[in-house]
C-alpha cells in the first residue's frame, strides 16, 4: 500500500489505506439495499445501510435509540452528527476498504458533515432512477414490518427525497461523479459501473 495513497486526507481512518466509497442514493423502495446485496457479494466491498444501521440503534433502547425512532417515524432526517458517526464507527470496524454506503447522504447537511467527520471523496454517487409509483407499490409490498412504510409515513418520506436529497444528488452531477441507472435496467448493466472502478 502506498504511504501517500490518501494524500492531503485528514480524517479519522488511518493513513496510508485507501479507501473507495460508492454513495448509492434512490428514493425511497428504489431498489438500494436490493442492489447493494447483489454488488457487495461479487466485489467485496462492504455494505452500510446508514438507515439500518439507524434502526440497529433505535433496538438498542437508549434515550439516542428513542430520538432516532421519533424522527424516522415521522419521515424526517436524523441529525447527521449521529448517522455520520455511526458510519465511521461502521466503516472502522469492518476492516474492509471498500463501501457502499446506501441512503447517505440524504441532504446538504448530512454531506457536509461527511466532509467534515469522514472526509473521503466518494468514488462515485450510484442514483437509482425510479419512478414514484414503482417506489410506493415496492415499499408498500416490502413487508419488511417498518415502522415507516405506512402512507403517511411514505408520503413525508418522498418530499424529503424532493426538497432535500435532489440538491445534494445536483451537487455531484455537477462536480462529474454522478451515475445515473434506471430502475428497470439490467442488472449486468449496472454492475459495469462498479467494475469500471476496480
Ligand atoms: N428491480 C426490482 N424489481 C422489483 N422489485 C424490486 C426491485 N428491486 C427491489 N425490489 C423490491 O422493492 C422493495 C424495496 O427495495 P429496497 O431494496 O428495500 O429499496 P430501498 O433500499 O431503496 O428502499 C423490496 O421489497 C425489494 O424486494
Ligand atoms: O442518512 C440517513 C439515512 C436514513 N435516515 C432515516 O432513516 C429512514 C429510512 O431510511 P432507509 O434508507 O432505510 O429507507 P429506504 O430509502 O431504504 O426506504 C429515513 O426516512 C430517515 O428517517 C436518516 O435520517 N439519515
Ligand atoms: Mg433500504
Amino acid at each position: 500500500m502506498m504511504a501517500d495513497a490518501n494524500k492531503g486526507y485528514v480524517g479519522p481512518i488511518p493513513p496510508g489505506k485507501k479507501i473507495k466509497i460508492v454513495f448509492v442514493i434512490g428514493g425511497p423502495g428504489s431498489g438500494k439495499g436490493t442492489q447493494c446485496s447483489k454488488i457487495v457479494n461479487q466485489f467485496g466491498y462492504t455494505h452500510l445501510s446508514a438507515g439500518d444501521l439507524l434502526r440497529e440503534e433505535v433496538k438498542s433502547n437508549t434515550e439516542q435509540g428513542t430520538m432516532i425512532q421519533n424522527f424516522m417515524h415521522e419521515g424526517k432526517l436524523v441529525p447527521s452528527d449521529v448517522s455520520v458517526r455511526l458510519l465511521l464507527k461502521a466503516m472502522l470496524a469492518s476492516g474492509n476498504d471498500k463501501f457502499l454506503i446506501d441512503g447517505f447522504p440524504r441532504d446538504e447537511e448530512n454531506r457536509e458533515a461527511y466532509e467534515k467527520i469522514i472526509n473521503i471523496d466518494p468514488e462515485f454517487v450510484l442514483l437509482i432512477d425510479c419512478s414514484r409509483e414503482e417506489m410506493e407499490r415496492r415499499i408498500l409490498h416490502r413487508n419488511q414490518g417498518r415502522d415507516d412504510d405506512n402512507m403517511d409515513t411514505i408520503r413525508r418520506r418522498f418530499q424529503v427525497f424532493e426538497e432535500s436529497t435532489l440538491p445534494v444528488i445536483q451537487h455531484y452531477e455537477k462536480m462529474g461523479k454522478l451515475r445515473r441507472v434506471m430502475w428497470n435496467m439490467e442488472y449486468n448493466t449496472m454492475k459495469l459501473y462498479v467494475v469500471s472502478t476496480q
